[in-house]
């Protein structure tokens, strides 16, 4: 029959289907999934922007106007807030602000919007790009940026699959700060219960895990002024950010320490490209090393 193949030509793509099988799992295996989870606002996303300063050499062209047209939105908004406050207090504005505010309020009636514009206005999570692609070496990091706010916490589980490294990120400043999504409730206790949940939970008990301290430029300002015992009254030592340090350390590693896993902790201020350039080297030894030992090479 003319649709069969000679042996020749079978053995020949046979060979092509087989190389093709190995590329795919070379590059199957090189692919690092890692997730970056924590509650809302303690620099998931900005983690995941020095990453790719870090190692991709910054951020692309498109996300830079995005940006932009966020910033330019959020400064509108918040100037809006602002003089709508103004006048419920009944402060008056001289004639400069008086011009200023018509400039503001005419920035946000929809027509003079940009679509972007118009995107920034609603729920920040919209903007987040939930899995972004880092090329470092030989290896690709596959990162998911998720929001952390509770509303947005219940999307999370569709990204649990495959994953090999889980990121959790504490803002260490928010010791003294409510919860955005319940007054009622301290953010660092948020953080330690919402630690708990995710570090034992069936997907991530078993897998090691890299716990970021951040915001710790502002923990140390806010030392000065915000006990920290009032918030921890079983914290009593001297009110400086190493006894700060170590304390959160504690509490977290006793939340998550188990037989079967390593935790590294780091200690950050994700806005500080220098700083964040020493760490996640380290971090980048951490993964290739944990990704090694996993296919059984170390
Ligand atoms: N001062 C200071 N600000 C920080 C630091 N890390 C992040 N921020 C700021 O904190 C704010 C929140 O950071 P994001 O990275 O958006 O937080 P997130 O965890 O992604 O927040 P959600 O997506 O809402 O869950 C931003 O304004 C950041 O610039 C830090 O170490 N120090
Ligand atoms: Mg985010």
């Amino acid at each position: 029959m003319g649709l069969k193949l000679s042996s020749k030509k079978r053995a020949k793509r046979s060979d092509l289907v087989d190389q093709q099988l190995q590329k795919d799992l070379i590059q199957e295996n090189q692919t690092i999934k890692i997730i970056v989870l924590g509650t809302g606002d303690s620099g998931k996303s900005t983690l995941l922007k020095q990453m790719r300063i870090v190692f991709q050499g910054g951020l692309p062209e498109n996300d830079k106007k995005l940006y932009k047209d966020t910033i330019r939105a959020n400064i509108i908004r918040d100037m809006v807030s602002l003089l709508k406050a103004a006048e419920d207090l009944e402060i008056s504005l001289n004639e400069s602000n008086k011009s200023l505010a018509k400039y503001f309020y005419s920035s946000v009636t929809p027509d003079s919007e940009s679509l972007n514009q118009e995107l920034a206005f609603q729920n920040r999570s919209k903007f987040q790009i939930p899995d972004q692609l880092i090329f470092i070496n030989n290896y690709t990091w596959r990162v998911v940026d998720v929001g952390g706010q509770r509303s947005e916490r219940r999307k999370w589980i569709h990204h649990f699959d495959d994953v090999d490294v889980f990121i959790y990120i504490v803002a260490i400043s928010e010791y003294d700060q409510q919860l955005f999504e319940d007054s009622a409730i301290n953010r660092m206790h948020e953080s330690m219960s919402l630690f708990n949940k995710t570090a034992n939970s069936e997907n991530f008990k078993e897998k090691n895990c890299i716990l970021f301290f951040n915001k710790t430029d502002l923990f140390q300002k806010k030392l000065k002024t915000s006990p920290l015992s009032k918030f921890f009254p079983d914290f009593n030592f001297e009110n400086d950010p190493q006894s700060g340090h170590e304390f959160f350390k504690q509490k977290f590693l006793s939340i998550g320490r188990n037989h079967n896993r390593h935790i590294f902790t780091h200690f950050t201020c994700a806005i500080d490209t220098d700083s964040m350039k020493l760490v996640l080297e380290a971090v980048n030894v951490t993964i290739i090393e944990n990704h090694l030992k996993k296919d059984g090479f170390i």
